[in-house]
């Protein structure tokens, strides 16, 4: 692979950002890739991967570059010239490699792999919260495979379209192939990686994004044309969407959330996706909650998390994440629990899931809720809890629970 100078250039002003500035990665890099229309997909697979990798390996590559926060471009020329150097990428005579140790590289880089929280780049305490919830050996895996670059994975919208012809229409019109995954009915993936929200398809709503994992969790609240189900947590909405579907557009969901910017999004996306039957609710006191107590078929809560299941997507979150928001959190979640079980009717069933790995966000949660006075009308009915290592998608966590009449 050559090295191009204002690709390169476009990835040490990402890294600024997103390391200096507390930027997110992900918009940053939406930004970067608006930066030069003339460049080609290659080019942008480039900058975005090249990005999220320097972003991924920030605490190897900064020990084996023995550079320290904050960066200056200094700093970010000698991480790149470790990723470049590790990846077997010759590197080019510009000022900014000069004298670059390539030996010294590869031999610090085996020297330092012997330590996992820096073979994996992770900070101490992440490393000490994983052996604790999950043990030495499965930790040991589990954040291995938190490190690879996920697939991108469709959830298609049958409202719209079936599985067959999305994957025809795929092929023919924009040279994508995509695989069916046994088990995810509604999911195709993507053989090789590809921008597929420029594609017809996308624009006209016949598929979304979703992780394999994430598109268990609709699936698993068990919803049916006509219900009136509550996403209390609904965000931008990709549960609420899949259950739309499932539910043929007939019924009603109400979708929540705290933040009025997240419902826009959705109400964009349920536009394109044809979904007709979700009315949005903002949570700005407890009124819109107390006012649908005992009223709900099914009630999703997709609570708030440390997100330790998608590293993969979002591998900033190691250094954005801190020990107090991990405990923050875990009273959030238990007071949505609390709060918006209340919604379900009596013979209606909830489902609590998170995009977490840590058993303290999950199945310790709802031991908890079960034991608790709102939590004595219901019962566990089962539960699901994915591991990126052993499933190969993200980390998912899934509770379900039914209230007795
Ligand atoms: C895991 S995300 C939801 C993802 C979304 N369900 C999806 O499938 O795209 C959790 C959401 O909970 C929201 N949230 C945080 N605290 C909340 C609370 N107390 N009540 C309701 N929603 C809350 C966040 O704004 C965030 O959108």
């Amino acid at each position: 692979m050559r090295l191009h100078r204002n690709l390169c250039f476009a990835v040490i002003d990402g890294l600024t950002k997103i390391f200096n500035e507390e930027e997110y990665a992900d918009k940053v890099i939406q930004q970067l890739l608006k930066h030069d229309k003339r460049w080609g997909s290659r080019d942008r697979a480039f900058v975005a991967e090249t990005t999220y990798d320097i972003v991924r390996w920030k605490r190897l590559y900064a020990e084996i570059a023995e550079v320290k926060e904050p960066f200056d471009r200094d700093n970010l020329w000698r991480m790149f010239a470790v990723w470049a150097t590790l990846k077997g990428i010759k590197l080019p005579d510009w000022k900014y490699f000069e004298n670059t140790p390539t030996r010294k590289i590869k031999g610090r880089f085996d020297e330092l792999s012997k330590i996992r929280k820096l073979r994996e780049s992770i900070p101490d305490w992440m490393d000490e919260v994983g052996v604790s919830e999950l043990g030495e050996a499965k930790w040991t895996k589990e954040i291995a495979m938190q490190n690879e670059q996920a697939d991108v994975i469709l959830r298609v919208n049958t409202l719209k379209i079936s599985k067959d012809k999305l994957q025809n229409i795929l092929s023919d019109e924009s040279n994508i192939e995509t695989e069916f995954i046994k088990g995810y009915p509604s999911a195709l993936k993507l053989t090789e990686r590809a921008n597929v929200f420029v594609t017809d398809a996308f624009k006209k709503g016949y598929f979304e994004v979703q992780d394999a994992s994430s598109q268990l969790v609709a699936e698993f609240l068990d919803v049916t044309p006509g219900m009136k189900v509550v996403d209390t947590c609904a965000g931008a909405g990709g549960k609420t969407l899949h259950m739309a579907s499932l539910m043929e557009n007939k019924g009603q969901i109400v979708a929540m959330d705290i933040y009025e910017s997240k419902l826009k999004k959705l109400k964009i996306r349920a536009r394109r996706n044809g979904v007709h039957n979700v009315d949005l609710k903002v949570i700005d006191s407890t009124k819109p909650i107390k006012k649908l107590y005992n009223k709900a078929d099914r009630v999703l809560i997709d609570a708030p998390c440390s997100g330790l299941g998608v590293l993969r997507r979002n591998p900033d979150a190691k250094w954005k994440l801190e020990p107090e928001f991990l405990d923050r959190i875990r009273g959030v979640q238990q007071d949505v629990l609390q709060q918006y079980s209340r919604m379900v009717k009596p013979n209606g069933k909830l489902v609590y899931a998170t995009c977490s790995v840590l058993p303290s966000e999950n199945q310790n949660q709802v031991e908890s809720f079960l034991k608790s006075e709102a939590g004595a009308n219901f019962e566990l009915v089962k539960d699901k809890k994915i591991l990126a290592h052993e499933k190969g998608f993200d980390g998912f966590y899934m509770a379900l629970l039914e209230r007795k009449a």
